[in-house]
């Protein structure tokens, strides 16, 4: 969906605000003297003194200056310090200490270790995907006290689908809706794949500066992807008032290196938790991660089993074969199977044949017309041809999906397999086309009411496995035709 609305808000540079939320301080430090290289205008609020730029650090940073540097020589990204109840975070800034001061209650500690202790075992008695993710949700929303909490997942367009809630009726239920991606601009998804849990206790904070807000040592403003206490675009802010939530946290969902989804958190009223809990919330998602992987990890290996046998039987029939398609053809069940497709064709020597619900002859050649303008793909995948291919709307009914493996270049051959249109009613949180511009400035949608739109020219998408298992035969196929031209050229030599 090319929006060059939403281009623009995927520049907005939120790493680099110059000013934090008001819920702590900040203090930047050179670690070389520990002098103080910026502060936050509330610092001595929070240190309880002044606190001089250019000066060394002294007070309670300075009580810990041994432990902080052994930890700046170490491996460890951060380091978490309890001082009677203020909380200090520490985490590196190129090679700046970036100190966070937070007030924390003593007796914060207390409450998440019984929860969490619950968790593992509630977690462990789940036996699928939505009862892991109804668990976590639900411990979350006790162990935070938020109004309501989601879990969010991605779509491979980076849509997001909400797939489990907890709440106590304060806020409207999501459950089920999708959301757009530039709801959650690239630059933000790549931030929180590196920076994993966001706090935002009342939207209606005002921004706090850092003083300098250039850096002395850089000559630049602090780069605060791994802070806590960044100040949030204004973009969002507005958004979240429009959803009606005053406070929010969100704690990524990380799966094998990548942003699954998020446990997303919202309150009604403004809402703070302390950073013992925030910690405890980043253990649990990072938990049920463990699990989505292992769920993932299982159900992928076993359908590459099932599709390896089916490929097993594809070969032994080619082999057999005096010539290879015989050997496609004449397992149709097989053939289709291999991609839990509708329909295929395999045009080679000048032939279509066709298995299953396919376009026509005529309807064919233009896919492969339209392939020929990728000289250089080998395998093409999409459950959304029309999209790529205008004039495929025409034929979408058997082939909004396909999967086309070129066999050979020189005389024009592919596999094709094609999968029919599904029509979809997807149920969106607000009109996701709906952009609002004011004074040429993009703003958030204001409504999310439940918004209906029936999806067309789409197929049930194409699993990982599936695309591996159409690139292996391929590979297999190329392997046979060569074999078979070798042996040729030896008989006439
Ligand atoms: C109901 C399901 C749901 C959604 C869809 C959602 C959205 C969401 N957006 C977030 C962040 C951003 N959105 C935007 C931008 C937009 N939001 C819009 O609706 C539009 C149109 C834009 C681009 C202009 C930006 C810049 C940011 C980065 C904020 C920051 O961390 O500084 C963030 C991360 C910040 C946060 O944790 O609140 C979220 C998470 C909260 N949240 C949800 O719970």
């Amino acid at each position: 969906m090319n929006r060059p609305d939403l281009d623009s808000c995927a520049q907005e540079p939120i790493h680099v605000p110059g000013a934090i939320q008001p819920h702590g301080a900040m203090v930047v430090i050179r670690p070389s003297d520990m002098t103080v290289l910026q502060a936050s205008a509330n610092a001595t609020e929070f240190l309880g003194r002044p606190i001089a730029i250019g000066e060394t650090v002294d007070g309670v940073i300075d009580a810990h200056r041994n432990e902080i540097l052994t930890w700046h020589g170490s491996e460890e990204p951060e380091l978490q310090i309890q001082a009677d109840n203020l909380s200090l975070g520490f985490h590196r800034a190129g090679d700046m200490i970036v100190a966070e001061l937070e007030t924390s209650p003593s007796d914060a500690a207390d409450n998440v270790f019984l929860r969490l202790r619950g968790f593992a075992q509630q977690l462990a008695g789940q036996p699928d995907l939505p009862g892991a993710l109804s668990t976590t949700v639900r411990v979350m929303e006790k162990l935070t006290g938020f109004d309501r909490v989601l879990a969010y997942r991605f779509d491979g367009e980076w849509n997001g689908h909400v797939v489990a809630e907890a709440g106590n009726g304060r806020l409207p239920s999501y459950m089920g809706l999708r959301f757009p991606a530039g709801d959650i601009p690239p630059q933000a998804r790549a931030l929180y794949a590196l920076n994993h849990v966001r706090l935002i206790p009342d939207v209606n904070y005002q921004p706090v500066p850092l003083q300098p807000v250039i850096n002395p040592q850089t000559g630049d403003t602090l780069d605060m992807s791994s802070a806590q206490l960044r100040s949030v675009s204004p973009i969002h802010l507005e958004y979240m008032r429009n959803m009606g939530t005053a406070a929010s946290m969100s704690v990524s969902i990380m799966v094998d290196g990548r942003l699954w989804g998020l446990i997303a958190c919202h309150s009604h009223e403004p809402h703070n938790v302390p950073v013992v809990t925030r910690e405890a919330c980043d253990f649990i998602v990072q938990t049920l991660a463990m699990r989505i992987a292992a769920q993932e990890h299982a159900d992928e290996a076993a359908h590459s089993v099932a599709l390896a046998r089916i490929q097993g039987r594809l070969l032994g029939a080619m082999s057999v074969s005096q010539y290879w398609l015989d050997g496609l053809v004449s397992n149709v069940a097989d053939l289709l199977a291999q991609v839990a497709a509708s329909g295929a064709a395999i045009v080679a020597g000048g032939e279509c044949h066709t298995v299953g619900a396919t376009p026509t002859q005529d309807e064919i050649a233009q896919i492969i017309g339209w392939l020929a303008d990728r000289p250089d793909t080998e395998v093409f995948a999409t459950h959304a041809l029309p999209l790529d291919m205008p004039a495929a709307k025409d034929f979408a009914a058997t082939a909004s999906g396909i999967i086309a493996i070129r066999i050979s270049e020189l005389h024009e051959s592919w596999l094709i397999w094609f999968r029919p249109e599904v029509l979809r009613t997807v149920e969106w949180g607000g009109d996701p086309h709906k952009v609002v511009r004011e004074q040429g400035r993009i703003h958030p949608r204001v409504s999310f009411e439940r918004w209906s739109e029936q999806v067309r020219l789409h197929a049930a998408p194409w699993a990982e496995a599936e695309i591996t298992a159409a690139r292996d035969l391929r590979a297999a196929i190329v392997g046979i035709v060569l074999r078979k031209a070798e042996e040729l050229a030896q008989l006439s030599s």
